[in-house]
């Protein structure tokens, strides 16, 4: 077990110099890799929970690479490797010793990122950079390296699904790994809003001191979606208060809106000036070349190789949304797998008739409102499909049917096909429940409105 556990790292770095693993691949797939448990030669790796999808990838690609690369380093005569996903792994025995051995092989940068909630994809190095966000990519960059120095605040905006959350995580990922003592603390303005609301609710003096501590007492504050907090009256007057004592500490603070200050019309001008302060970068459309370069980064990073026709067809039709373009091709390969075909332009036109229309309207479908609440909750689209109970998907399941019905007037039987062949009354009792919800709870409330925006900003 130490030996495994003590060579970890060399182990994942044997594996990417001896077989040629590029950088990208490397920190997509090997580096979130820890060791869960190691038994008679079995070695159990637990597979962060928005990989599990990917399981049968990692299977595939990177095995048979680890168990000779374990050998050679351990000694051991002969080892299997078997991926788990957290759901997997017993809970009795996590809060024992496995749960010590798998923290020990987590890295506290790891951890530190862990636990400030960042995608591990969200990094400068799957950010591809094009002309519409090379400004904003290069200021983030300077503000990763020197934060509290020179752009403070940073502000970056830009249209939904654009890569202001991507760009955001990655700054914070860069100065955890640069900095060890630096306190980072990354949420949407819903999380504040909703954490302040509970605080609120509390009503006591304690708990507010709490809540402030936890936010004024950083380094780095990153609020992402700021527009949300318009028309709040206590958080905004929270949060005014939260960014005047850390900027006169010199803390950074970086934050993310669908619009520029000047054109936020009802912000109030206190905040419009404080945000005019440091530097403001917009990301805009990306054009043909970056979408065909991020189509093709996803083609690498989840090892496939799909015909350049296919990926010109998804570039050249979906314009508007990086999350859209995303969606388009995870469409085109999830189609292909059901229907075990090969990824052909026709399978592509197929795929994707819904979504692309002939005559270029924006077309919101039960599936862009299912991807749009599975990134919202950090869950996959494939645990909402699935049939895992934990509230931790079963809430957000339930929201997606929810907004389908209610955005778009979405049949019951057709929620119910498109999030994992349900049955109507399964979708009318989750509709009904959140309905039920939202009559009593402030923070669903909160987070419906903010789905709703992102799903259909004019709307
Ligand atoms: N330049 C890029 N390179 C690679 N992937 C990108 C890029 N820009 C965006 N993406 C991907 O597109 C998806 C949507 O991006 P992101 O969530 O950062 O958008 P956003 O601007 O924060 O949207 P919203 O305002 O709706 O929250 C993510 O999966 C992200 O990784």
């Amino acid at each position: 077990m130490d030996k495994v556990i003590e060579n970890w790292d060399k182990i994942l770095q044997t594996v990417k110099a001896d077989y040629d693993v590029g950088d990208v691949a490397f920190n997509t797939w090997l580096k979130p890799l820890k060791v869960y448990d190691v038994r008679n030669h079995v070695i159990t790796i637990l597979v962060p929970s928005e990989q599990v999808v990917l399981i049968n990838l990692l299977n595939k690609k990177y095995k048979l690479l680890l168990q000779v690369t374990i050998c050679e380093i351990t000694g051991m005569e002969e080892c299997e490797v078997k991926f788990i996903s957290p759901d997997e792994a017993p809970k009795k025995e996590v809060s024992s010793y496995d749960n010590a051995s798998a923290s020990t092989a987590m890295s506290d940068i790891d951890r530190r990122c862990e636990e400030a909630h960042l995608n591990p994809k969200y990094i400068f190095d799957t950010f591809i950079v094009g002309n519409n966000n090379k400004f904003a990519q290069a200021a983030a960059l300077a503000v990763a390296e020197s934060p509290g120095d020179t752009y403070n605040p940073l502000f970056i905006y830009g249209g939904a699904g654009l890569g202001k959350t991507h760009l955001m995580h990655s700054i914070a990922h860069y100065i955890i790994e640069h900095d060890e003592n630096s306190k980072v603390l990354y949420v949407t303005s819903e999380e504040f809003t909703n954490e302040l609301i509970e605080t609120i609710r509390n009503g006591n003096n304690s708990a507010m001191s709490k809540f402030r501590e936890k936010y004024r007492n950083i380094d780095v504050l990153l609020v992402d979606d700021i527009q949300f907090i318009i028309g709040k009256e206590s958080t905004q007057e929270e949060f005014f208060h939260t960014f005047n004592s850390l900027h006169s500490a010199k803390k950074q603070i970086i934050i993310s809106s669908d619009k520029p200050p000047k054109d936020m019309e009802i912000l109030e001008e206190r905040f419009r000036s404080r945000f005019e302060w440091g530097l403001i970068a917009d990301i805009t459309l990306p054009d043909y070349e970056t979408r065909m370069a991020i189509l093709h980064k996803k083609e690498e990073m989840e090892g496939y190789n799909i015909s350049e026709e296919v990926i010109k067809y998804i570039a050249t039709n979906i314009k508007s949304n990086i999350r859209e373009l995303e969606g388009a091709f995870n469409k085109v390969m999830a189609s292909s797998k059901l229907e075990k075909k090969e990824v052909t332009l026709e399978l592509a036109e197929q795929a994707l008739k819904d979504i692309i229309s002939p005559n270029e309207q924006k077309v919101i479908t039960p599936d862009y409102i299912i991807s749009v609440v599975a990134e919202h909750y950090h869950v996959t689209v494939a645990d909402l499909c699935g049939n895992k109970r934990s509230s931790k998907i079963v809430m957000p399941r339930q929201i997606a049917m929810y907004l389908c019905r209610d955005i778009i007037d979405t049949s019951l039987k057709t929620i119910g096909k498109n999030l994992g062949d349900r049955d109507h009354t399964t979708v009318m009792h989750g509709i009904e429940k959140i309905e039920n919800e939202l009559k009593v709870n402030d923070n669903l409330r909160n987070s419906i409105d903010t789905l709703k925006k992102k799903i259909n900003p004019q709307g």
